[in-house]
């Protein structure tokens, strides 16, 4: 029988006032449960929400190199237990040992980032008119953040979001992904190890519209981080905003690469399948639109098309996999309803589409990378994230074109571009309407001390990550004084 685990509020392991609890399972073998997580409500997020109020007051009046104190053993934490955290994270989301090694050590390269933020809260100091004042801004902690995190990066993005925010003098409410509430609850307990003081931290897990309702409504919440799709994304938003609280919200993307004739075409391959395909595409800055001019066209698919179908899909343990399960049921209807989709609107399905399910794959939710071609920019699979392992392959008469169709979408997030010719680079650099972009790279290229976050509807509030990864927790005060 799996463990059940409890909520964290306060400085104590409780149960919810429900006394209702639910599974997390292995996403290859549904019959695995890897562990029971408290279904939380209303009262309990109230619970944590208020304990986190009443710790702000004594955290808030720590000094701020302090507050620091506590990062550079949950850095070592994170070091000692990198192996044990990622196997968690492979069973628990599917993606491979590999690409989940791969996100532990980018938490403890963004951990490591932050840890002079705290002696660089700087403000400013300006002349004044009058000769007698002295003037200068302070950045001053908040509140109460809630912070709603995703399944796909659940270490890195759960920690990216709650150390800066506590660092800044803020305390937090988590509310994981339900999918993946055993790493959470592992990420809490590192917190805790590392000497995080009661109350800066409170983990609240279960259904996220329960719990999201009370973090939205409630005046304690100054504000919510939420990494995840742009549907729930824009509605807090929208909500948070209207009572006079701030949101940062990092949502989906439908990101595009352009190959023009002169580029390195298996360079842009091995980019595309690396961004495209690899984590299952459940990545928001993955792939999903590659656009190609017509003198390369041809061997573009062809080459894409061989790629796809050779690779490898398999339990994320298996060191011959390249590909483990998508990450939930939710996903796998998702990725069959956008499959049937795009047959249904006349985009020609090349390879893949289908569930995979001989050969010790039966028990999990297992898909095969997918390519369409024939694509127009108007259908759905070329509009919508599907965050699956889906390319749609669009032809573009020109380079102008190829722009106009690379932001014809309502998302814009991440993009590249593969080219030699340093003009059309920097014209794509400037004309792309995404919060980042590349050239002759995977969209997915990412480095945490650089700021991450999208434009249009991938993006709402300040950056995540790099030196502003504290702006969205702090508030500018200006002060005159006259001695
Ligand atoms: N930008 C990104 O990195 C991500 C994008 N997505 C996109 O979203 C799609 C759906 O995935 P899904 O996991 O359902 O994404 P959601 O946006 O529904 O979930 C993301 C987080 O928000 C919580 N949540 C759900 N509903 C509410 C609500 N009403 N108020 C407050 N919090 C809420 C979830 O909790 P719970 O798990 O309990 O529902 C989870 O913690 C994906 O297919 C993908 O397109 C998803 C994840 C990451
Ligand atoms: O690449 C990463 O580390 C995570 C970036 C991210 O949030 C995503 O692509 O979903």
């Amino acid at each position: 029988m799996a463990q059940t685990y409890a909520n964290y509020i306060n400085g104590e392991w409780v149960p919810s006032q429900t006394g209702e609890v639910f599974p997390s399972i292995n996403p290859a073998r549904t019959q695995e449960v890897l562990g029971y997580f408290q279904k939380s409500n209303a009262a309990d997020t109230r619970h944590a929400i208020e304990a986190a109020a009443e710790s702000f007051i004594s955290w808030s009046r720590v000094a701020a190199p302090l507050r620091g104190e506590f990062l550079y053993k949950l850095i070592t934490l994170l070091e000692e237990k990198r192996e044990e955290l990622a196997e968690t994270i492979t069973r628990e989301v599917g993606k491979t040992l590999k690409e989940a090694r791969g996100e532990v050590n980018k938490t403890i390269a963004s951990m490591k980032q932050l840890t002079g933020e705290v002696t660089r809260l700087s403000g400013q100091t300006l002349p004044s008119f009058d000769e007698q004042v002295f003037a200068y801004t302070v950045r001053e902690p908040i509140g109460v953040f809630a912070i709603i995190a995703p399944w796909n990066f659940p270490l890195g993005i759960g920690l990216w979001k709650i150390v800066p925010a506590i660092l800044a003098g803020n305390t937090v409410v988590f509310k994981p992904a339900s999918n993946t509430s055993l790493i959470s609850v592992k990420l809490v307990e590192l917190l805790v190890e590392a000497g995080v003081p009661a109350g800066v931290v409170n983990l609240v897990t279960g259904p996220g519209a329960v719990i999201g309702e009370e973090l939205t409504r409630n005046p304690l919440i100054k504000g919510i981080s939420f990494t995840g799709s742009s549907e729930v994304g824009l509605a807090l938003g929208k909500a948070v905003g209207a009572r006079g609280g701030k949101i940062q919200a990092e949502m989906g993307g439908k990101n595009p690469a352009i190959i023009m004739p002169d580029a390195d075409i298996d360079l842009a391959i091995d980019c595309i399948v690396t961004s495209g395909f690899l984590d299952n595409g459940q990545r928001c800055t993955g792939t999903s639109r590659v656009i190609v001019l017509p003198e390369v066209a041809a061997e573009v698919k062809a080459k894409l098309i061989a790629r796809a179908e050779a690779i490898r899909v398999g339990d994320g343990f298996d060191p011959n996999s390249v590909n483990g399960p998508l990450a939930d049921e939710h996903q796998l209807r998702t990725y069959l309803h956008y499959v049937q989709k795009g047959i249904e609107e006349g985009a020609k399905l090349e390879c893949g589409g289908k569930r995979l399910q001989g050969g010790g794959l039966e028990d999990g939710y297992f898909v095969a990378p997918t390519v369409f071609t024939g694509v127009t920019p108007q259908m759905t699979i070329a509009q919508e994230e599907i965050f699956g392992p889906v390319i749609a392959v669009i032809d573009a008469g020109s380079f102008e074109e190829a722009m106009e169709v690379a932001n014809q979408v309502e998302f814009g997030l991440s993009s590249t571009i593969f080219t030699n010719d340093l003009k059309k680079a920097f014209q794509f650099v400037k004309g792309i309407q995404s919060g980042v972009t590349h050239v002759n790279m995977p969209s997915t290229h990412f480095e945490s001390h650089y700021p991450f976050g999208g434009k249009k509807i991938s993006g709402l509030g300040p950056r995540e990550q790099g030196e502003s990864a504290l702006d969205f927790y702090v508030e500018l005060k200006t002060v005159y004084i006259r001695p």
